[in-house]
């Protein structure tokens, strides 16, 4: 397909907080085939996933300091989305990769609804995060997580390695029970197949019910009927409820390096309701100077290693997504990590290493 002819795809990635978005759009980026732009929205003031994603990317914005969906500015998105069409880049898909937070019903309409006449809403991929899913114990369904499966037009049950098989088999019983016939696909660090993935969202509805593009124009038009000639409230720009509004997330930004001890230690004895901690940090210690992604989700903590890109400054960057925290402690427990001690004695990241994946 060629962007001069068509209007350009645009799909949008959910899923909840370090399901595994930024991993899917990775490994879309490192096996899709034609030329792929991405937006990058992250909660934090920090957007640690714009720096995650690798692979190649022919053209990327990001978004960072709120939801996409209740952004103080919400014509950020079209902004960003005008910028991508733009001919010259040439662009076969774009990728939207929300935050863990956003209103998936949202993040559709709000591309459904784009005033940018050169794309077209390619449909919604949901990432259910089987590994929480197992922690917890049972399937949240309440009806903002079944919509968020619902509005779906592909469902990746992500995790599949670290759930028994029968565990997965059952919630994807579960699911069926909510949401009826819809396409879903296991995965393992999102190695989703780029073919059925674009397949699945190219896929018609089936007969007699109404397509989730057509759906959600009728209900914008509903909602623009009822609220017309009312003052516009970017707080609640589609009307819709802010399920999120009481996520707190605090940033850390430093060109200090981490105690590594210290680290550790913030990351295994969280708050209760400190649930993702994400970023990039560094340990001045012989040996260990690489950069280190930090990634907490639950309960469980990931590190892997890799070079600083090309004319990157070492630095500590670190973003924490809770609920009921007290945001002044936990930046203060951040910046307790940050070391001024100069160079380490490598054996003092001997702790750190039993949780490095890669
Ligand atoms: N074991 C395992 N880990 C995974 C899988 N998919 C993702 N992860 C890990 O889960 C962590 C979070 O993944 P991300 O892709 O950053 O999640 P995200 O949804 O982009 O996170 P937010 O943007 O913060 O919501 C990372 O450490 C990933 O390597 C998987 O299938 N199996």
């Amino acid at each position: 397909m060629s962007a001069r002819q068509a209007r350009i795809p645009v799909i949008a990635l959910s899923g909840s907080l370090g399901s595994g978005k930024t991993t899917l759009l990775n490994h879309l980026l490192r096996t899709g085939r034609g030329r792929i732009g991405v937006v990058i929205n992250d909660f934090g003031d920090i957007n640690v996933d714009a720096f995650l994603v690798s692979g190649h990317v022919d053209a990327a914005m990001s978004i960072s300091g709120g939801c996409l969906c209740c952004l103080s500015d919400p014509t950020e998105l079209d902004r960003a989305l005008e910028s991508l069409a733009r001919p010259e880049l040439d662009l076969d898909a774009i990728v939207v990769e929300a935050s863990g937070l956003a209103e998936p019903r949202e993040l559709a309409r709000l591309i459904v609804s784009s005033e940018v006449r050169r794309v077209r809403f390619g449909g919604l991929v949901e990432i259910v995060d089987v590994a929480a899913w197992d922690e917890i114990g049972s399937y949240d369904e309440s009806p903002v997580a079944t919509d968020h499966l619902k509005v779906a037009s592909l469902l990746v049950l992500n995790k599949v390695d670290r759930v028994a098989p029968d565990r997965v088999s059952l919630l994807e019983n579960v699911i069926r029970e909510l949401v009826g016939e819809k396409p879903m696909v296991p995965a393992r660090l999102g190695q989703v197949d780029p073919d059925l993935l674009y397949d699945s969202l190219e896929r018609p509805e089936p007969t007699g019910q109404l397509s989730l593009v057509d759906l959600l124009r009728e209900e914008q038009q509903e909602h623009e009927r009822l609220h017309h000639g009312r003052e516009h409230d970017p707080g609640d720009a589609h009307g819709h409820e802010h399920a999120h509004h009481h996520w707190q997330s605090v940033s850390v930004d430093s060109p200090l390096p981490v105690d590594p001890g210290r680290l550790l230690d913030l990351l295994e004895s969280r708050p209760a309701g400190l649930y993702r901690v994400k970023g990039v940090v560094w340990v001045d210690a012989p040996g260990h100077r690489q950069r280190w992604v930090v990634q907490a989700v639950g309960g469980w903590v990931a590190f892997e290693r890799g070079p600083w890109p090309s004319g990157a400054e070492r630095r500590t960057q670190l973003v924490a997504i809770g609920t009921g925290v007290d945001e002044a402690a936990v930046a203060s427990d951040i910046r307790a990590c940050l070391s001024d001690e100069g160079v380490l004695d490598p054996a003092r990241v001997t702790p750190l290493l039993r949780y490095v994946v890669r």
